[in-house]
């Protein structure tokens, strides 16, 4: 049994209404669960296969899920990086392995079945690319239509490409982010489309299964660090969240200090952490070559700050530079293909303990956020061009510099 209740003043909602924020003070909601009326058993979980449905008792949906096999992704031990750091125990949680490419399936297939569930027949959402892309997919897999906007011009061509062929009508508006998310969110509440943006309180209970999953990974040992990086701040709140509730059922006995990465250029988190404001001041124009996470007014903030605070965590911003440079490094040390804003978690890492604010016995896990083939265009600027050659033996051998 579950309500939706205010993250702010607790008022509580049932759990079929169709509701994004709260009547009575206009904050997000969460799916609160009764802890006590729940049956898990730890051993139940182990015997299923790593995925999101694992956990499917600390989910929402009670029917059959739209599913395209999200979630069970790789946690890599980053032993090259780690060394070059200083930190023997650093990894990465590689949630561009999942069907569309980014941890934004375990969301959809979770928003999509509520969607169903609630007997909605149409589902929508602002994007920076990778939300689009998961929504799109999903949405076919559940055999309704989904629309999607996108800041024209600001989103990665992999992403346009996936909603596209996905069958997503896509919009591209002449604004940022942040602009179309409030239009889209008008848009629902003015003609009945779902909502599947992390406003969505049922989408980030599908995400809050990273922090699950890692915890299994490392055979119930809790990493003493979470990195994400942080756009619409809903990812760190979600698995913040994830891990409560593993306190609360006595499967673990402390949380990670959560650690936020922000682009510098797109940094109202670290702002707000670092002038201990109440609450976040937007960034009017934010601008940072990590496009996923070009969001100046994060709707999240007030749950990420939380995280961060409770936990003992830090908020903390990465050039371009140190993001595309820790972006070759994954790919080039440990053979990890990520998209920019994912690399942005290692090089904060990088930055951190270079700074001496991460002590370096810690055990570290970043999660990588999306695949390097989401952005092309931003690796190709990055990399030499192929070396062409006439079709034979000699030609071959003097560019690579081998002699006959
Ligand atoms: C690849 C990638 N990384 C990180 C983020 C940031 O996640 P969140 O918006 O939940 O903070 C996003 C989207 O926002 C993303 O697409
Ligand atoms: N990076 C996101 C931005 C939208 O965030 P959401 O979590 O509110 O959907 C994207 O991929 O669009």
């Amino acid at each position: 049994m579950y309500r939706l209740v205010c993250v702010h003043c607790d008022a509580a909602y049932a759990p079929d209404q169709i509701i994004y924020t709260c009547e009575r003070c206009g904050h997000l909601l969460a799916v609160c669960y009764d802890i006590d009326t729940l049956t898990i058993e730890r051993d139940v979980w182990n015997r299923r296969p790593l995925s999101v449905w694992r956990y499917r008792e600390l989910l929402p949906v009670r029917g059959e899920p739209v599913t395209l096999q999200e979630g069970g992704t790789p946690l890599y031990h980053l032993k090259r990086l780690g060394e070059e750091m200083g930190l023997a125990e650093l990894y990465a949680k590689h949630e561009g392995m999942n069907p569309t490419g980014s941890f934004k399936d375990r969301g959809m297939t979770v928003g999509v079945s509520m969607a169903l569930e609630l007997g909605k027949t149409s589902v929508a959402c602002a994007s920076t690319g990778n939300t689009s892309a998961s929504l799109a997919a999903y949405a076919a897999k559940g055999g309704i239509p989904a629309v999607v906007l996108l800041p024209a011009g600001k989103v990665a061509v992999g992403k346009v490409a996936q909603a596209l062929m996905h069958g997503g009508r896509v919009i591209s508006v002449r604004g940022n982010f942040d602009r179309a998310l409030e239009m889209v969110h008008e848009l629902c509440i003015s003609h009945g489309l779902y909502l599947l943006n992390s406003v969505n309180p049922f989408r980030l209970e599908g995400q809050k299964t990273i922090g699950f999953e890692v915890i299994d990974q490392l055979h119930g040992v809790v990493p003493d660090r979470m990195v994400l990086p942080v756009g619409n701040a809903g990812n760190i709140s979600a698995v913040h969240k994830g891990l409560q509730e593993l306190i609360a059922l006595g499967f673990i006995d402390r949380l990670p200090m959560m650690t936020g990465i922000q682009a510098a250029g797109s940094a109202p988190v670290v702002n707000a952490i670092e002038q201990n404001l109440p609450e976040l001041i937007p960034e009017a124009n934010p601008e940072t070559v990590a496009t996923a996470i070009r969001i100046g007014a994060p709707v999240n903030a007030e749950k990420a700050l939380t995280a961060i605070r409770q936990t003992g965590g830090i908020a903390a911003s990465v050039t371009d530079d140190e993001i595309l440079m820790m972006q070759r490094d994954l790919a080039r040390k440990e053979g990890i293909g990520v998209e920019p804003a994912s690399a942005a978690s290692v090089a904060g890492v990088r930055k951190l303990v270079e700074s001496g604010i991460i002590d370096r016995d810690e055990r570290i896990v970043c999660v990588v956020t999306g695949h390097l083939l989401k952005d092309p265009e931003t690796v190709v600027k990055q990399c030499e061009p192929p070396i062409e050659i006439d079709a034979d033996l000699q030609s071959l051998l003097s560019a690579l510099h081998l002699h006959s």
